[in-house]
């Protein structure tokens, strides 16, 4: 597994943008990483998935330390992923099929492998009837649903999530929980989020890290984190609607909105 221990990092131009930062993916199936706009969140995700160096502290992975040597960072690189928030930079072929394989081809994995997985990953995010569709013809929605299908069919053993739910209406953030469930729940993965959808973050994991300027302000199972509303307020977060409705209307902390519903 991943983590990173007393991680601090400095951009060219002298920003800090983490400092001292102890994270362990180990903690939650789903992590929710939250902070608000310029936190480190993205910096983070950077150095899990070996693009950039810490300047001090060191990254972990299964237990040993991560040496940027060519070895490492490729063994590295088969096990984590990551869904960028803007589908266009993660699309490269015409076809939305050949836009899913095209990871699993440049690996040279066969044919038939390839046909395998491509078609299970296009099932699980429910692309399948735009197979054959020219990606230029697709909704934003659609196009995200691509980018996760070409990350699920990479069988990555952790998947990060950048702003999966930025852009797109109810239906389709409803439509990426369930993905990110079925990837969890079924196909074992780790799944890392960022986000600033609380409502999101809320239904969708379960271990929480909150950002704030750069150092880690807390962290915690996602009922510890979103019940404290001092902590949220510090990191400028918004409490989450159902943590609003049990606070505020006496009722039990629902895990989601259909248990709300429901009731
Ligand atoms: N290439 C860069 N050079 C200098 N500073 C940078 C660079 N990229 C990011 N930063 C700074 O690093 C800090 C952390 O940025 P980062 O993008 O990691 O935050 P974030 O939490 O992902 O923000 P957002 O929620 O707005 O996407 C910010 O102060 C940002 O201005």
């Amino acid at each position: 597994m991943l983590r990173m221990e007393d991680v601090t990092y400095i951009y060219e131009d002298g920003t800090v943008a983490l400092k001292d930062v102890n994270i362990d993916l180990k903690k939650g199936a789903k992590i929710g990483i939250v902070g608000s706009n310029g936190s480190g969140k993205s910096t983070l995700f950077m150095i899990f998935l070996g693009l950039f160096k810490p300047t001090k502290g060191r990254v972990l992975f299964n237990e040993k330390e991560l040496k940027y040597d060519k070895r490492t960072l490729s063994e590295l690189r088969k096990n984590t992923g990551i869904v960028f928030q803007d589908p266009d930079k993660q699309i490269f072929f015409s076809s939305v099929f050949d836009d899913v394989a095209f990871a699993l081809r440049n690996l040279k994995f066969n044919e038939d492998e390839v046909q395998k997985r491509v078609k299970l990953a296009m099932e699980k995010t429910g692309i399948t009837e735009l197979q054959n569709k020219p990606v230029h013809f697709l909704s934003y929605g659609q196009k995200k649903n691509v980018s996760i299908a070409g990350v699920a069919a990479m069988n990555h053993n952790i998947i990060f999530f950048d702003e999966p739910t930025a852009g797109l209406d109810y239906r389709s953030q409803e439509n990426v929980k369930s993905i990110l469930e079925n990837l969890s729940e079924k196909q074992e993965k780790s799944i890392v989020v960022s986000s600033h959808d609380m409502n999101f973050i809320y239904e969708a994991c379960d271990y929480i890290y909150v950002l704030n300027k750069g150092q880690l302000l807390s962290e915690g199972k996602k009922e510890t984190i979103f019940l404290n509303k001092e902590i949220l307020d510090k990191a400028g977060l918004e409490e989450p609607f159902l943590v609003k409705v049990h606070k505020y209307l006496g009722k039990e902390l629902y895990k989601n909105e259909s248990e709300l519903f429901s009731d």
